[in-house]
């Protein structure tokens, strides 16, 4: 692990009962770098997410957090280690409105850090600012999912994880997602962004591994992907 990485996955196994799903998956990102996970659907994306944050268990293999190893602790715990998550299905409170959507979250990051405050996320975010007393279940699915990246940023994690933030989203939608991805990676948030859709991750990612029927096969800057037509045509379908 370099001195830079702030999070790196170590060779992981993850098997559901029988079935193995994770086959020696590796990869790291370190601050201020913005990582697409990019691969098919059933490629193990949320898998390999739901292997860093404590909800599925890695047999084999580490993740660690800054150097420490996280790969036992609780998703809590995991969470307090300055991991975020964004999960593809939202989870907002629909009986709440927006503020407290992201009252309940405010939570100062390791070392007690405040990177963000609601003012700064209605700066950031001013659809939300427009809209903090609405219930969050009267949102758009985009909205929705601003407010859901906004939420995990309460928690001043170190790095983002973001599990398909286009999912299910109209085009002019997943632009304006990616637009607000854009602008905090310009802010030097570290990412990591799990997609199927890799025009979506051009203009977000920095780097970008590939994953394939649960194993990683391609890792490299986006501009080299940008260039192999071979991984393009053969792992992402364009
Ligand atoms: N709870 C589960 N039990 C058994 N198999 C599962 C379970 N969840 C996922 N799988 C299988 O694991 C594989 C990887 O799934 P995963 O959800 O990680 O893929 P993904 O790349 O995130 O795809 P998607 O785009 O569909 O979210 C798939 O073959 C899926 O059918």
């Amino acid at each position: 692990m370099s001195a830079a990485e702030i999070l790196r996955v170590e060779d992981i196994d993850v098997f559901y009962g029988a079935s193995q799903i994770l086959f020696g998956v590796s990869f790291g990102v370190e601050k201020g770098q913005s990582l697409a996970l990019l691969g098919r659907n059933g490629a193990g994306k949320s898998t390999t997410m739901k292997a860093i944050i404590g909800i599925a268990q890695a047999k084999r293999g580490t993740v660690s957090v800054r150097g420490t190893q996280v790969q036992k602790f609780t998703p809590d715990r995991i969470a307090r280690e300055g991991v975020g998550f964004v999960p593809e299905d939202r989870q907002i409170f629909p009986e709440h409105s927006v503020e407290d959507n992201l009252k309940i979250a405010i939570k100062p990051g390791v070392g007690g850090r405040v990177d963000w405050t609601l003012e700064k996320i209605y700066d950031v975010f001013p659809i939300l600012a427009s809209m903090k007393g609405r219930m969050g279940g009267r949102l758009s699915g985009g909205e929705q999912q601003m407010l859901t990246i906004a939420r995990t940023l309460m928690g001043n994690p170190d790095v983002v994880l973001l599990d398909e933030p286009s999912e299910g989203l109209a085009p002019i939608i997943v632009e304006k997602i990616g637009e607000l991805i854009q602008r905090l990676r310009d802010m030097g948030t570290t990412l990591i962004v799990a997609e199927q859709n890799m025009h979506f991750c051009l203009d977000i990612a920095s780097h970008v591994a590939v994953i394939d029927k649960g194993h990683i096969v391609y890792r490299g800057s986006i501009d080299e992907l940008r260039a192999n037509d071979d991984v393009k045509k053969r792992y992402l379908a364009v």
